[in-house]
């Protein structure tokens, strides 16, 4: 089993590049389908209030018998508990749902603007930081104007910004802004939910280079330096998506996948999005 890297944060952690995403697996399957991710090599799981598997995320990060220091655990900030009372009383939650003495990365799930003020909830992670509870801490859907503001407004800067990143998105602006204030870009839904693995240029080059086009695809995420967590409840694509680090994408072909932005979104617009 080929080693992870890992991407050294602003404050020096270290992250695997490359994780198991797990929004949309229904509770009652997620403790398996982590274990199966653990079994296969993967040591950094993103959960999220909102996904309602934290418990059953925790459980299999307990029972895998692996060293707590050696799996790398995100979480991150319901859109209703923004208040920084509310932040405060969430991650204590959550850190009881996850049954963990700390977590590796918690982050503001989005900047919602009907919620409060998101740089009063910053001072909340600022606490949960300084506390030594979560190792790290960051933000997710940021675009550049809303971490001017929350970089304006506050001492520590975001390890991470979680944003929709993959082939038809390839939010070059954001992960520039990131790049230029040490912020590291996470992925979020690196295959468009598979909408991307039908597209003729990436089969083409997955032929070529003897891979599927889901594996052509996360390697392009990893070798532009973007962290990643693609989610499957399928044993066989955990396995494939894994297994990243046997080949390399050309300048070219790596050309030829990010001219495949068609600036499509997935998900919601961080910019409309109320929660
Ligand atoms: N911060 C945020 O706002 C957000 C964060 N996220 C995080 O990012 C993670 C990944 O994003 P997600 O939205 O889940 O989408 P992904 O881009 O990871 O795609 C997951 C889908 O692709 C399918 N799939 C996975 N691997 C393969 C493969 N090798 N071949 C064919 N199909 C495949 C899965 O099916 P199956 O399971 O049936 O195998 C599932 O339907 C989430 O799980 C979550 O942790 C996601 C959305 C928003
Ligand atoms: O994490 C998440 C999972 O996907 C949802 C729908 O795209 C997002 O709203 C949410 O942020």
């Amino acid at each position: 089993m080929s080693a992870v890297p890992t991407v050294t944060l602003n404050n020096a952690v270290e992250i695997p590049q490359l994780g198991f995403g797990t929004f949309q697996i229904p509770p009652e399957e997620t403790r398996g389908t982590t274990l199966a991710a653990l079994e296969a090599g993967y040591r950094h799981i993103d959960t999220a209030q909102m996904y309602g598997n934290e418990k059953e995320v925790g459980q299999a990060v307990r029972d895998s018998g692996l060293d707590r220091a050696d799996v790398f655990v995100t979480s991150k900030l319901n859109n209703d508990a923004h208040a920084h009372d509310d932040a405060l009383r969430a991650f204590d939650v959550t850190m009881e749902k996850l049954g963990l003495d700390h977590l590796d990365l918690f982050l503001i799930h989005w900047p919602v603007p009907d919620k409060g003020d998101f740089t009063q909830t910053w001072k909340a992670l600022e606490q949960i930081y300084r506390d030594g509870r979560a190792r790290a801490i960051g933000v997710s859907n940021f675009q550049p104007h809303h971490l001017r503001r929350l970089m304006e407004n506050s001492e520590v800067v975001p390890a991470v910004n979680q944003i929709e990143v993959h082939p038809y998105l390839t939010q070059d602006d954001v992960r520039a802004f990131g790049a230029e204030h040490d912020i590291a870009t996470e992925a979020w839904s690196p295959i468009a939910q598979g909408k991307v693995l039908d597209d003729p240029t990436i089969g083409r080059i997955a032929d070529r280079v003897g891979r599927t086009p889901a594996q052509v695809t996360l390697r392009w995420h990893l070798q532009r330096g973007d962290i990643v967590f693609p989610k499957s409840s399928t044993p066989q694509r955990i396995k494939e998506n894994f297994d990243l680090f046997g080949f390399e994408l050309s300048e070219g072909d790596m050309g030829e996948i990010s001219a495949l932005d068609r600036n499509e979104r997935t998900g919601p617009d961080p910019d409309r999005f109320t929660g």
